[in-house]
């Protein structure tokens, strides 16, 4: 059975791509490269096209044997959003629907989705479980969340199982340094951060200093890329056993500071890195912290690297080895 990836050539979906691959799964991926980078895919199986192309959908549906698709594609500034919700609607929500409908033609039963804590909005208290209200700020999340929603609908009408998957702050890069993130423009913490040490920034803003945390600044879950990438893998294994449909948080159960995040960049490299505080960024809640407690029972997934250092590590060896990204 071979796994279809869109978005494969992105962060996430190439250090998915690569641990499938690892894996032994045969996989093909499917990206427009608005974003992602051909050398990402690290010369697996690529349809260079969009997901809304439904002619190039019917060629790969039947060019394949697929039973899975790993669902990246989409975009995913929140900030743009808010600014463009129309794009929204268009390339994740409208696009999406139009993905699951080729896969119902083709028969093809299987969904993991990157859905995102945005669709949680301002939670009422954290660590964040599956059953609290969604309620999202932004259209980005509110489009997630319709997505979510158009899967169960469409599990009863035709039979399509879906395992969403709402990821925390998603960082670090492939340990052995052959990938990483390169997303043009940044606008992730992590990066920014790591930028300013290799000067390629003068600063890095600290957007707000007086929220109700302990020393002011907002405070994010951040998950190693490869933790994400296994428990793609995970999903896929749960769809195929349990044919059921289902939602997931990802994330590490531990909070850290913008301020801490700055700090431990400067201890991992060594450099200065100024720091300014800056205004609030709109729609940023205070606090987002993950129960990942269902994802561990039921996928029996596990994290592997729980420690901030690592996951900055791994991003910092990426960011040093590559200060261009992709174009090096
Ligand atoms: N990075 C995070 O912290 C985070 C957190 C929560 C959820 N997510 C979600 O995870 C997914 C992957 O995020 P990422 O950070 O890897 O983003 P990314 O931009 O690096 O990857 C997305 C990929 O999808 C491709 N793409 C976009 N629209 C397409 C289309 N219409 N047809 C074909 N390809 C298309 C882009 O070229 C890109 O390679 C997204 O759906 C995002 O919303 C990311
Ligand atoms: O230059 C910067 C960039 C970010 N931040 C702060 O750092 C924190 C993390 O910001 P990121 O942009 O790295 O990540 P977000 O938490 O905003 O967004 C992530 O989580 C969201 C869900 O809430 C979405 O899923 C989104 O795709 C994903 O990147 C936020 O408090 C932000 O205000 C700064 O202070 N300065």
């Amino acid at each position: 059975m071979t796994i279809l990836v869109t978005g494969g050539a992105g962060y996430i979906g190439s250090h998915t791509s690569l641990l499938l691959n690892e894996k032994g799964e045969d996989i093909v991926i499917l990206d427009n490269l608005s974003k992602g980078h051909a050398e990402a895919t690290l010369n697996q199986t690529f349809y260079n096209g969009d997901i809304r192309d439904e002619e190039l959908l019917d060629r790969i549906f039947t060019e394949n044997n697929i039973d899975t698709v790993i669902h990246f594609a989409a975009d995913s500034l929140v900030g743009e959003s808010v600014e463009n919700p129309f794009k929204y609607y268009e390339n994740n929500l409208i696009a999406t629907y139009q993905l699951i409908k080729k896969m119902v033609e083709h028969n093809v039963k299987n969904i993991v989705f990157s859905s995102t804590a945005a669709t949680y909005g301002n939670p009422s208290s954290v660590p964040i479980e599956e059953k609290q209200y969604t309620l999202p700020t932004n259209p980005y999340g509110e489009t997630k969340l319709a997505i979510e929603k158009m899967f169960h609908w469409a599990d009863q009408a035709y039979g399509l199982k879906s395992v969403c998957l709402r990821y925390f702050n998603a960082a670090g890069a492939d340990p052995s340094g052959r990938i990483g993130e390169d997303h043009n423009p940044e606008s992730h913490l992590i990066p920014l951060v790591l930028q300013t040490a290799l000067g390629q920034r003068d600063k890095i803003f600290i957007f707000g200093d007086d929220y109700n945390t302990e020393d002011g600044t907002c405070v994010r879950d951040y998950i190693h890329v490869m933790d994400l990438a296994e428990a793609h893998y995970l999903s896929v294994k749960y769809l195929r056993e349990t044919e059921e449909s289902n939602i997931f948080n990802l994330g590490n159960g531990n909070g850290f500071s913008v301020k801490d995040i700055i700090e431990t960049c400067r201890k991992v490299t060594g450099e200065v890195i100024e720091a300014e505080n800056a205004p609030r960024r709109p729609g940023d809640p205070a606090v987002l912290i993950a129960s990942s407690e269902k994802a561990k029972k039921h996928l029996d997934w596990n994290p592997n690297y729980n420690d901030i250092n690592t996951i900055i590590e791994h991003a910092w060896k990426w960011h040093k080895n590559n200060p261009n990204g992709f174009n090096d």
